[in-house]
């Protein structure tokens, strides 16, 4: 049986530290203010009114992947950047990606048990030992640097992870994966080399103007399993919009506003698959917010 959330919380806890008003993983991070416009090619896969043309307005979280606040930017960890669309009817989809390009664990013990691991290194070799089916992604997300510390938040790619179905207007469904890719930008000046030299870097890039990433999406091909986050999908990724981050949400957060960016949380035109790792997720992150509360 799958460990309850309450007990996943309790498990992370333990790993980290309890931080009031925390959040249990990802507990450092900042929030950050924008728009997103989809393409024509988003449009003509799915009805959602955010993927419809016209700018909405987005919120972002770009964080740190473990559970101490405090934790200094220059840790090995990954990264995650949280996004919500924030919909013309007064409704929002969000999407989480992490810079791990591949997410090789079956079940939610496997995930605790690589977060147990993750956060004394000298465990990883035992982690694999007893996972062996875990290695080839530990070798693709090692490759893509998932955990060195980036110079910027706004210079990695991050990965979404999980299957969307995606509703056309005539009803056609398609399944699709996402991938949240920074476009060139200047860097700033200055150095950046404090123990919050990321919030720091962003804030001087965002000075001189918007970060912007690409929105990329592929869509399954024939025998792509929507509900199994661990195997990788061979088809091209297209353009399916721009994120345009255009400052600092310093409001967010504050006297007493909670924020939760949930996996699950969809809107007319999109859909969830049944992978268990995406649905066990809200659960763990209800846990996760009312301590915090
Ligand atoms: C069983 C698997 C997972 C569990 C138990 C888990 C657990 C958590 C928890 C407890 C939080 C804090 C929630 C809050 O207080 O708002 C969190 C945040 C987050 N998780 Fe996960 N997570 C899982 C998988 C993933 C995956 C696969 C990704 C991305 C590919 C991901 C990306 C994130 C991000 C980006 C945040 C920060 C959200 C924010 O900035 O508010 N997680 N996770």
């Amino acid at each position: 049986m799958t460990v309850e959330p309450e007990a996943a919380i309790d498990q992370i806890n333990a790993v980290f530290g309890k931080h009031p008003g925390h959040r249990a993983l990802h507990a450092k991070g900042a929030f950050y203010q924008g728009t997103f416009t989809a393409t024509p090619a988003a449009a003509k896969l799915s009805k959602a009114l955010h993927l419809q043309g016209d700018p909405v307005p987005i919120r972002v979280r770009w964080s740190n992947g473990g559970g101490n606040p405090t934790v200094p930017d220059t840790a090995t960890d990954v990264r995650g950047m949280a996004v919500s669309f924030r919909l013309p009817d007064g409704t929002a989809t969000d999407l989480l990606g992490q810079t791990s390009p591949e997410f090789p664990l079956r079940s939610v013990e496997e995930f605790l048990a690589l977060v147990r691991a993750a956060a004394k290194p000298y465990k990883i070799p035992f982690f694999l030992a007893r996972h062996p089916h875990t290695f080839g992604a530990f070798v693709a997300n090692a490759k893509a640097k998932a955990i060195v510390p980036p110079f910027s938040y706004a210079e990695v790619v991050y990965y979404p992870v999980h299957a969307y179905s995606w509703t056309a207007a005539d009803g056609t469904q398609s399944w699709v994966r996402y991938k949240l890719t920074p476009q060139q930008g200047e860097r700033p000046a200055g150095e950046f080399k404090g123990k919050d030299r990321l919030r720091e870097e962003i804030a001087a890039r965002l000075t001189a103007g918007p970060v912007r990433f690409t929105l990329e999406v592929q869509v399954a091909g024939a025998g792509d399993d929507p509900d199994d986050p661990t195997t990788s999908w061979g088809t091209e990724f297209f353009d399916a919009g721009t994120l345009e981050i255009t400052g600092l949400d310093p409001e967010r957060e504050q006297n007493g506003e909670i924020v939760v960016f949930d996996p699950t949380r969809v809107v007319d035109g999109v859909g969830l698959s049944k992978d268990p790792i995406l649905l066990y997720r809200a659960g763990a992150y209800t846990s996760s917010v009312n301590r915090r509360v």
